[in-house]
């Protein structure tokens, strides 16, 4: 449905076009939630106001259902892409009632027609009882599902959201995630996220791309992001722990693996040996920070009813199977 090819995007600078998205191809089948996920300048907003039509490409293609939307010289306006935008500062107009936010996209419709269709979507965000409030009256998780509400009114056949809730706590954040999925869900919306939270694309989506500067190093769900990943840098961005030399866990395969935190077992037969630096509570479990005989501190979950003071040596095995390894 969503088709983007091997685009490049360049921004002009003082010593000519500096190049922040290259060569990067992904694709989303109708109903798909897809997400850019990846630290901060690595990009990502820069792939969405391409999709958009605000970005020219410098190589590469976008397309919308077999339409050509971007190649090199030929860029679709915005507003005749059919694609609905939720961006970070999804500021609604302060001097117009939820109403006539939301409603604001289908001004070329009969007034019964739009109304119905500001109820139905005021309905599907949770806020049946609000089309008469102001924007200020309103929480701020409350603005966001009215933004959501005024993106999803014209049925776009695309949503782009970026960062869509970086303003709220951590709580509405997670809450407002799964919600809004089950909402894309219903009303069949394929969307593109963007992010730098993992927890956020977890929640959201279908298909994950890890970025970094200007590219996709891998695109999959969820799960196989965390069981196997592709490459050093989607290991350490994805789930806790940590990429290091094999040698330093015993090993004499050579290369590096991912240590994760459930993969070192404290075991008065193990091999390794490990410096207690900390232990933390984390609810449910409790973490310790490890320093290994080379010098390298890592993270391990401790069982219940271990008592390990900092200061004191553990001895630990490694649980091999599945193991990541890198060369
Ligand atoms: N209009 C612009 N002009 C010049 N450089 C820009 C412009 N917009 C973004 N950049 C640069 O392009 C790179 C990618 O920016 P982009 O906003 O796409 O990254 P991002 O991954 O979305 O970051 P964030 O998570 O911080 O929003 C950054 O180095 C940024 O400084």
């Amino acid at each position: 449905m969503l088709a983007v090819r091997g685009i490049r995007v360049a921004y002009p600078g003082p010593a000519g076009p500096r190049v922040v998205v290259d060569g990067l191809s992904l694709a989303l089948a109708h109903g798909e939630i897809g997400c850019l996920l990846g630290p901060s300048g690595c990009g990502k907003t820069t792939v969405l106001r391409a999709i958009a039509g605000f970005e020219p490409l410098q190589a590469g293609s976008i397309l919308l259902d077999g339409r050509p939307l971007s190649s090199a010289g030929r860029t679709v306006p915005p507003e005749l892409r059919g694609i609905g935008m939720m961006f970070q500062d999804y500021a609604l107009f302060p001097h117009l009632d939820v109403a006539a936010n939301v409603g604001f996209g289908l001004s070329r419709r009969p007034r019964r027609e739009r109304e119905a269709r500001v109820a139905e979507v005021l309905q599907l965000v949770g806020l049946p009882d609000r089309a008469d409030a102001w924007p200020h009256e309103l929480s701020g998780g409350q603005q966001q599902r009215v933004a959501l509400a005024r993106a999803l009114a014209p049925s776009p056949s695309l949503l782009l959201l970026d960062e869509p809730f970086s303003n709220l706590d951590n709580d509405t954040r997670e809450h407002l995630a799964a919600e809004l999925r089950s909402i894309l869900r219903r009303t069949g919306t394929t969307a593109l996220l963007v992010t730098h939270d993992q927890a956020e694309a977890f929640a959201m989506a279908d298909a994950i791309g890890v970025m970094d500067q200007g590219r996709i190093l891998q695109w999959a769900d969820a799960p196989t992001l965390y069981a196997h990943p592709r490459d050093p840098f989607v290991a350490g961005f994805i789930g806790r722990g940590c990429v290091l030399p094999a040698e330093a866990l015993g090993l004499d395969c050579g290369g590096r693996v991912l240590l994760r935190p459930d993969r070192l077992l404290p075991d008065p037969e193990g091999r390794i040996r490990a410096e207690v630096v900390a232990v933390s509570f984390r609810g449910p479990g409790r973490v310790a920070l490890l320093r290994l005989a080379g010098g390298q501190v890592v993270e391990a979950d401790l069982p219940a009813g271990l008592e390990q003071p900092p200061g004191s040596t553990l001895a630990l095995r490694l649980a091999e199977d599945g193991l990541v390894r890198f060369p």
